[in-house]
C-alpha cells in the first residue's frame, strides 16, 4: 500500500487562445524583474502560434499516459493535474482533490531538476493554493528526476533519430548542442541546476553519439540586459560552430520535458533561423512529451518513497 492517496501533475501552463496571452504573461512575471519589451516580445511569439501554447496539450497526453502507467502495474490513484500560472491553475486541483477526500498527495512537476526556477518555485506555488483551500491535503514533490531512466532513454533516442535526419554526408561527428532556460546567475541554486544539465548531456552524447563534440548552452534568456544570466546563449554557439568549420548542428533541449513554445519557437525558429543564415544545417531532437518511458516515473518515483514496487 501507498501512503498517498494521489498523484497531482504540476506544470507551468500556457495560453489556450489570443485572449490568454496577455493574462498568462502577467501571471508569469508578476513580481519578476522582467522588462515591459521583452514582455510584448515574448507576446508576439506565442500570437505566431494563434495564442496557443501547446504545453496544456502535453500535460493531457501526459496525465493520460501517466494514467495508463499506473492501471497497467495495477495502481489505483487518481491523477489530478494543476498549473502554477494558468488555468487549470493548482488552486483549482487543490480545492478538487479536498472535495473528494484526498489526504495526501504527491507531487510529479514537468521539470527534471533543481533550482528554483525549476523546482523551488513550483513547491512555493503548491503551498500557495494549498494555502488558498481551508482543508486542502498535504501535498510533497517527488524527487528531481533528470538523472532517472524513465528521462535519459527517450532522449538518447531522441538524439539518435534527430542524427538520421541530417543528410548522410554531415552526420559523422556533427556537433550536439544541448539547450536548457538561462536563469540569472544571481538565482540560488543556478549551480545545482547546471551541474545537473551537464549530467543528463553527457550522458546522453555518451549514449547516443559517442565521440561527437558537445556542449551545453543556455536559451530563452529573459531580466534587463545588464544581469547577468547563464551562458553562452544558443545563438553565438551556433556562430561559434560555423566559425570553427562545422556544417551540421543537432540541437537537443536538454532542460525541457515537452516541445513547449521555448521549443516550438526560441529554437525551432529563431535558433534554426540563426543556422539558416550561417548555412549550419539544423536539426532539433524531441524531448520526452508523452514517451510511455517517461509516464513510468511518478510510479517508480512513489515506489522509492513508499516502498511498493508496482
Ligand atoms: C529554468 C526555467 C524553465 C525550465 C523549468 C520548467 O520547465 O519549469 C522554464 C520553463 C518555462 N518557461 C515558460 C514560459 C515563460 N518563462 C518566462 C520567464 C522566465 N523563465 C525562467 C526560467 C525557466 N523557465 C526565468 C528565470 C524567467 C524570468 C522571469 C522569472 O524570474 O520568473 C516567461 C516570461 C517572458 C520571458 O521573460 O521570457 C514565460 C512566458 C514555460 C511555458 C512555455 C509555454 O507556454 O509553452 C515553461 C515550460
Ligand atoms: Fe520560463
Amino acid at each position: 500500500m501507498t501512503s498517498y492517496d494521489a498523484l497531482l501533475l504540476v506544470s507551468f501552463g500556457g495560453p489556450e487562445g489570443p485572449g490568454d496571452v496577455i493574462p498568462f504573461l502577467e501571471n508569469v512575471t508578476r513580481g519578476r524583474n522582467v522588462p515591459r519589451e521583452r514582455l510584448a516580445v515574448v507576446g508576439e511569439h506565442y500570437m505566431l502560434f494563434g495564442g496557443v501554447s501547446p504545453i496544456n496539450g502535453h500535460c493531457r497526453a501526459l496525465k493520460a499516459a501517466i494514467e495508463a502507467d499506473f492501471a497497467a502495474h495495477g495502481l489505483d490513484l487518481p491523477v489530478y493535474w494543476g498549473n502554477r500560472h494558468w488555468d487549470p491553475f493548482l488552486a483549482d486541483a487543490v480545492r478538487a482533490m479536498r472535495d473528494d477526500g484526498i489526504r495526501r498527495a504527491a507531487a510529479f512537476v514537468t521539470s527534471a531538476y533543481s533550482g528554483y526556477s525549476a523546482c523551488d518555485q513550483y513547491v512555493e506555488a503548491i503551498e500557495r493554493a494549498r494555502a488558498e483551500v481551508p482543508g486542502a491535503p498535504e501535498i510533497e514533490k517527488l524527487p528531481v528526476y533528470y538523472d532517472r531512466p524513465g528521462f535519459v532513454e527517450p532522449l538518447v533516442d531522441a538524439v539518435r533519430a534527430a542524427l538520421a535526419e541530417l543528410p548522410a554526408h554531415l552526420r559523422a561527428g556533427a556537433p550536439l548542442a544541448f539547450t536548457a532556460h538561462s536563469v540569472p546567475l544571481a538565482q540560488p541554486g543556478r549551480e545545482t541546476y547546471a551541474a545537473e544539465l551537464a549530467v543528463v548531456a553527457a550522458r546522453v552524447a555518451e549514449r547516443a553519439a559517442p565521440g561527437h563534440p558537445w556542449e551545453l548552452v543556455y536559451q530563452s534568456r529573459s531580466g534587463p540586459p545588464s544581469q547577468p544570466w547563464l551562458e553562452p546563449d544558443v545563438g553565438d554557439h551556433l556562430e561559434r560552430l560555423h566559425n570553427a568549420g562545422h556544417d551540421a548542428v543537432v540541437v537537443v533541449p536538454v532542460g525541457f520535458v515537452s516541445d513547449h513554445m521555448e521549443v516550438k519557437y526560441d529554437l525551432d525558429v529563431q535558433a534554426a533561423d540563426v543556422a539558416d543564415k550561417l548555412g549550419l544545417a539544423f536539426v532539433r531532437a524531441a524531448t520526452p512529451g508523452a514517451d510511455p518511458r517517461f509516464a513510468t516515473l511518478p510510479r517508480t518515483l512513489l515506489a522509492d518513497r513508499t516502498g511498493d514496487d508496482r
